[in-house]
């Protein structure tokens, strides 16, 4: 896999917190496949990475060992100080309930429930995420859906009674709320035209430099770049 990695990588000082940092990491699909290899990743807290790559060039299978959804074949994984493939795969649960916010290309919304309640999930899932937002989880969800500009009268309707560009804010929302320290985006912008596509990438990392939190975003569409502070290329091909 050719890979252009971020410029110059430098050592994080005493004062700066890495939030993603990854080394020689590989992943094997099937066993007599040659494992897909990925470049090293180093990203300060509050700094925003775009992740580039054509269709099949492994964006989604790098966001899953980030996310710790894998687990690598070999290298290392780790997210604000802890090495996440070391752990087993219910710890890996744990700590990306508590400490990421993860944004898929179909958003993964419950259908089911109301924006409201889609939006708090990851607080019912996490208490560090819960506490984060005490004492009233649902005042911290509404002034969220208010700076992503979902109307107030959408809160209480079911997320599929709205429309794409509003349900991916909600999934914004959702990612974001409790101040996880990392957001993970899989082409979350695919599905909208270029007006709303900037609009949408202008609140979210706004929101984000507001939290300090670290914004990794995936996408093929290279005409985004220029909202991160990194980039990274995935060519394709195997280690
Ligand atoms: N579940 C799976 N089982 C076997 N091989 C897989 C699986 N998922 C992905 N792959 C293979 O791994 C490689 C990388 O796939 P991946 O989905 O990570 O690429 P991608 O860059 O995200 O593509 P796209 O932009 O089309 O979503 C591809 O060759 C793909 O066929």
């Amino acid at each position: 896999m050719k890979i252009r990695t971020q410029p110059d990588p430098q050592p994080a000082s005493d004062t700066e917190i890495l939030a993603i940092q990854t080394r020689s990491l590989e992943f094997q699909w099937q066993p007599r496949q040659k494992p897909l290899a990925f470049p090293d990743i180093h990203l300060l807290a509050g700094e925003h990475l775009f992740l580039h790559g054509p269709s099949g060039a492994g964006k989604s299978t790098f966001l899953s060992l980030l996310s710790g959804m894998l687990a690598p074949v070999t290298g290392s994984v780790t997210i604000l100080g802890t090495e996440l493939s070391a752990l087993p795969a219910s710890a890996r649960d744990r700590f990306r309930a508590n400490h990421l916010g993860v944004i898929f290309q179909q958003f993964n919304l419950v259908p089911y429930l109301t924006v409201l309640a889609n939006v708090t999930l990851p607080c019912s899932l996490s208490k560090l995420r819960s506490k984060a937002t005490a004492p009233n989880t649902d005042e911290e969800a509404h002034r969220l859906l208010s700076a992503l500009a979902i109307p107030e009268g959408l809160w209480h309707r079911k997320v599929t009674q709205l429309s794409i560009g509003q349900q991916q804010r909600v999934a914004a929302a959702r990612a974001l709320i409790g101040a996880p320290g990392v957001i993970l985006a899989d082409e979350p912008t695919s599905a909208l035209d270029t007006d709303n596509r900037d609009r949408f990438l202008e609140l979210l990392l706004n929101l984000a430099d507001k939290r300090n939190t670290s914004v990794l975003f995936v996408s093929h569409d290279h005409r985004l770049a220029s909202h991160f502070h990194h980039r990274v290329e995935l060519s394709g091909g195997h280690a």
